[in-house]
């Protein structure tokens, strides 16, 4: 079974709190983003193990350890029938740039496997495995425009249509580790609640709709704002950083991005939402 796991962003982001647990509450409302890496699922011929194969973009750290692997053993955990499976990923969403593009790997997977073996598991129960994982992941189950709450795994409904926005996102090459952005930040309630301000016209939204992360990384990486600074300046309605960075995008409510000429190290992506 081949699925193309696509990466999202998020429309403002609020890290609201900190948890006992040691993560934090955010409001942010996730959009799915049409820029996919390519994964197959397929049973291996009795008595050969579980395999990974890696191709484009390098993941850091150890294969066996990869997202969609432990999203599988997840499952044969509880599905002791489950045969081992030959995976293969073709990672193309860069990778700690707050596209989320692991987690959307590990919700695919679950996926792939409830179809491919016909688990019948619900959604409720695919979303409980993938919290398991990381909390952006029950996201990519649904995968549909969601205001997230808790540790962004709680999701409350959201009339939001931004079918044919037009997008382009940029990658500078930076990795960002979410665990060491959710320490630069200090918690506290959002000036300007999201299902307001996005109910607004999106023009307004870049006075109201902000993300913590991005004034929280900013000063030590001022490529995030030099990034931001040229997608307004090619007609963007809105742009903002997305998740903990490093990629940021921008909106085009109507009409389409001006050229722009972007360092040989970023990575652009550009289509419709
Ligand atoms: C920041 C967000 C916003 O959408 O996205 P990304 O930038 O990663 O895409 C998410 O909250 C990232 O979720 P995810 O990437 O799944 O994080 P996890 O693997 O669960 O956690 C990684 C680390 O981030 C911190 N963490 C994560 C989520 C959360 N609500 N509070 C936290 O404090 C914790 O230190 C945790 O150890
Ligand atoms: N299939 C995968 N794709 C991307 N990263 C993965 C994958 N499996 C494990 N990881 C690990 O997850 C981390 C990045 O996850 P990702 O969801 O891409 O981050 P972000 O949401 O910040 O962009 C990296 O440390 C990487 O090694």
């Amino acid at each position: 079974m081949l699925v193309f796991p696509n990466a999202k962003l998020n429309l403002g982001l609020y890290v609201t709190q900190r948890r006992p647990d040691g993560f934090h509450s955010l409001e942010s409302v996730f959009v799915p983003l049409p820029w996919t890496d390519a994964f197959e699922m397929l049973p291996t011929a009795p008595g050969q193990a579980t395999s990974l194969t890696l191709t484009g973009r390098p993941i850091p750290g150890d294969p066996a350890t990869n997202l969609c692997v432990r999203a599988y053993e997840l499952l044969q955990a509880d599905f002791p029938q489950l045969p081992s499976v030959q995976l293969y990923l073709h990672k193309i969403v860069p990778i700690g740039a707050g596209l989320g593009g692991g987690s959307a790997d590990a919700a695919f997977a679950l996926k792939a496997a409830n179809e491919l073996f016909s688990l019948s598991l619900s959604v409720e129960a695919l979303e409980s495995y993938a919290r398991r994982l990381g909390s952006d992941c029950a996201f990519f189950i649904q995968n549909k425009p969601v205001l997230a709450v808790e540790r962004g795994d709680v999701f409350e409904e959201i009339n939001l249509n931004l079918k044919g926005t037009g997008c382009v996102v940029v990658y500078p090459n930076l990795h960002i580790s979410t665990a060491e952005a959710y320490a630069r930040i200090s918690p506290h309630p959002p000036q300007h609640p999201l299902r307001g301000a996005l109910a607004q016209p999106m023009n307004t939204w870049r006075h109201t709709v902000s993300n913590d992360f991005e004034t929280a990384l900013t000063p030590g990486h001022p490529v995030l704002d030099e990034i931001k600074q040229q997608l307004y300046a090619a007609g963007a309605t809105y742009a903002s950083l997305s998740g903990s960075g490093s990629a940021v995008y921008g909106l085009w409510e109507a009409g389409e991005p001006a050229a722009t000429t972007w360092p040989a190290d970023h990575t652009v992506w550009q289509g419709s939402l």
